[in-house]
């Protein structure tokens, strides 16, 4: 499991460990202050503190090493603490032949002293209360929920890079590479380029998941439902094209019509265009020609709330789409930035439906990958849409968990489009198919027979799996 709780929390059941999180906070903020308070000159306290502390550690059972490990974040404030008596005013006092600012000296003591303390309880506090506990603490105190909001956001951040920062580890050292040798530090160096653009890329990929569930920024307002059109199909797609800011094209002109309570599966081989197609559904990507209709109601930047409540994505990773402290505020996320009533019971309807009321406290980082995938999914059906559409919904599921989610698939009753590699899968759930490669649709069928068809598969890099036979 990836995540900055295992970075800088250290899980365990000690005394500390079950205190309250709001208590937990209140008394590191109050130790925080009394730090602060003091003088700087009454050494004797700092000790004092320090004893403390390191007494807290024990009773957390947490090993010093631990801490001494974390607490080098401290290292360039230690480095202005050594530069002040270098630097200071006068007076100047002789120090084993060295002249030291007097003044440099105690300012360079208070920061050192006061900073370490204030690192120390800060990493005491992170230790022993999981990231969402603390969270939950910060609600129990009535912090301002967009500061929990901002709080949740910079967690979720710091997930991301400190996840993508072991997996590029992970994969150097699997290649050779040992951070130890000085000459491997260009490696090292290059790494910390493309950790900076894969966190962006991924912290990108968090905030299209927020969007397209109504995220705008800005408190949500009441839900304003537009009229439907009874005639019109759940979703009509005509001409769509699209090139990325780069220049890629990766849409030429796809045209599509899906009638209401459809299951229609999206096949194609890599780079197709599918997910560029999928984003364009309920607006995340906008900008292209041609037009995207949902129950008559056209995608344009008016209309996107609504659409967004229409069109409910479930992203390829569930680790996009979620992010609150705990799985019931994810599920409520939606409904609450579309203004719905009634969140709780939508949460709660939500959850049953997956099959997943049991989890409704816990962190959605601490859940299973299969877990994961069902909250992602009922966080998309609180909202209640019209229209699912699912990005490789089967991706990373052991046979059951893939099972089990196609039969919860076939129990809901809506309009869905499937993105998928899997082709079983798409033969289970969806009776219709289309394929789209280089950017439109090249085929559009019952899924039985586009299967069926092994020239049609064969020239699209599709193929069934190994014994897998159409009966
Ligand atoms: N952000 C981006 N900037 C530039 N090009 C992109 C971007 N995202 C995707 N592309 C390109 O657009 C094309 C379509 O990509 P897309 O992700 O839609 O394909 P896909 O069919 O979903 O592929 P896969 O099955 O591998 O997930 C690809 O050539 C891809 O390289």
């Amino acid at each position: 499991m990836s995540g900055s709780h295992d970075v800088l929390h250290h899980a365990g059941d000690s005394p500390v460990h079950r205190l309250a999180p709001h208590v937990k906070i209140l008394v590191a903020f109050g130790a925080v202050l009394g730090v602060v308070a003091t003088p700087r000159t009454v050494f004797g306290l700092f000790g004092l503190y320090l004893l403390l502390i390191v007494a807290v550690w024990s009773v957390a059972r947490v090993p010093v090493l631990w801490f001494v490990k974390r607490a080098v974040i401290e290292v360039p404030f230690v480095a202005l603490a050594f530069l002040l008596p270098v630097f200071g005013t006068d007076p100047r006092a002789d120090v084993v032949g060295l002249s030291v600012s007097v003044e440099g000296a105690l300012a360079g003591w208070n920061i050192l002293a006061k900073g370490t303390l204030g690192v120390l309880i800060s990493l005491t506090l992170a230790a022993t209360t999981a990231p969402g506990d603390l969270l939950k603490g910060l609600q129990v105190l009535k912090v301002p929920a967009p500061l929990i909001m901002i709080a949740t956001l910079m967690l979720r951040y710091g997930e991301v890079v400190v996840g993508e920062a072991r997996r590029m580890r992970v994969a150097r050292i699997s290649r050779g590479d040992d951070p130890r040798f000085l000459w491997q530090a260009g490696a090292l160096a290059r790494s910390v380029g493309t950790l900076f653009i894969r966190s962006y890329e991924r912290g990108e990929r968090v905030h299209l998941a927020m969007v397209s569930r109504g995220w705008t920024g800005s408190p949500a307002g009441s839900a304003t439902i537009v009229a439907r059109t009874p005639a019109a199909p759940a979703l009509e797609v005509s001409k769509l094209a699209f090139a990325y800011p780069d220049g890629h094209q990766a849409l030429f002109g796809v045209d599509l019509r899906v009638e209401r309570g459809e299951r229609v599966a999206v096949l194609g081989p890599n780079g197709a265009g599918k997910t560029t197609f999928a984003l364009h559904l309920n607006g995340v990507h906008a900008g292209g020609s041609g037009t995207v209709s949902v129950a008559g109601l056209e995608v344009t930047r008016k209309n996107l709330r609504e659409i967004r409540r229409r069109v409910g994505l479930v992203f390829q990773d569930p680790d996009d789409q979620l992010f609150c402290p705990t799985v019931a505020e994810d599920v409520a996320f939606g409904p609450r930035n579309f203004g719905m009533s009634d969140v709780d019971g939508r949460v709660r309807a939500a959850l049953r439906s997956v099959g997943m009321e049991a989890v409704a406290d816990r962190s959605p980082l601490h859940l299973s990958g299969g877990q994961r995938r069902r909250v992602a999914l009922a966080s998309v059906l609180a909202c209640d849409p019209e229209l699912l559409v699912l990005d490789e919904p089967s991706a990373n599921l052991e046979p059951v968990a893939r099972r089990e989610l196609a039969e919860l698939l076939l129990a809901l009753d809506r309009t869905m489009l499937v993105v998928t590699h899997d082709l079983p899968f798409a033969l289970q759930i969806c009776p219709r198919s289309v394929l789209i490669d280089g950017g439109v649709v090249v085929a559009d069928g019952p899924t039985r027979e586009v299967l069926a068809d092994s020239g049609l598969l064969a020239r699209h890099r599709l193929e069934l799996p190994y014994g897998f036979r159409l009966d």
